[in-house]
């Protein structure tokens, strides 16, 4: 929660065995962050994970190309200057599950789609 205060964070995995808490924490930060009236995303990379944790999936989200694991710079369509754009960059936090996924199919993590977003909107 610090580094949302003072915007100092990147990146976090966590990574715990199943129903030790990880839910349950995401869900903490989440609320927290959202009853100080900022902004935090839930993002999947497939649409089976985005209905779990009751977010969207990141493509969707973020307006990716659908294969961005094939392109070498993938750029997101969501102008700086929009409302949107403007909406992503007051964003505290972005959270995303299922790292494990991401490796046995050789797609991008989300994260990687949340830093492809955030490169376009500098
Ligand atoms: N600190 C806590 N205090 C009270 N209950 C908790 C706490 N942490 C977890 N729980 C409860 O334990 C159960 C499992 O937690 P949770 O679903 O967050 O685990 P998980 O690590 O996300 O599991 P999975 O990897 O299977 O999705 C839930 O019912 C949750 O409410």
């Amino acid at each position: 929660m610090d580094r949302c205060s003072n915007n100092t964070g990147r990146i976090i995995h966590l990574d715990a065995p199943g129903g030790t808490g990880k839910t349950f924490l995401i869900n903490l930060l989440l609320t927290e962050i959202r009853a100080k009236q900022h902004i935090a995303l839930v993002l999947a990379s497939s649409g089976i994970a985005a209905i779990l944790k009751e977010g969207r999936t990141a493509n969707a989200a973020l307006q990716l190309p659908l294969k961005t694991a094939e392109e070498q710079f993938p750029v997101c369509k969501i102008s700086r200057a929009s409302a949107q754009g403007e909406l992503l960059n007051k964003l505290k936090l972005s959270s995303g599950t299922n790292a494990r996924w991401h490796i046995k199919s050789h797609s991008k993590p989300w994260t990687e789609h949340y830093m492809t977003c955030e490169e376009t909107l500098k």
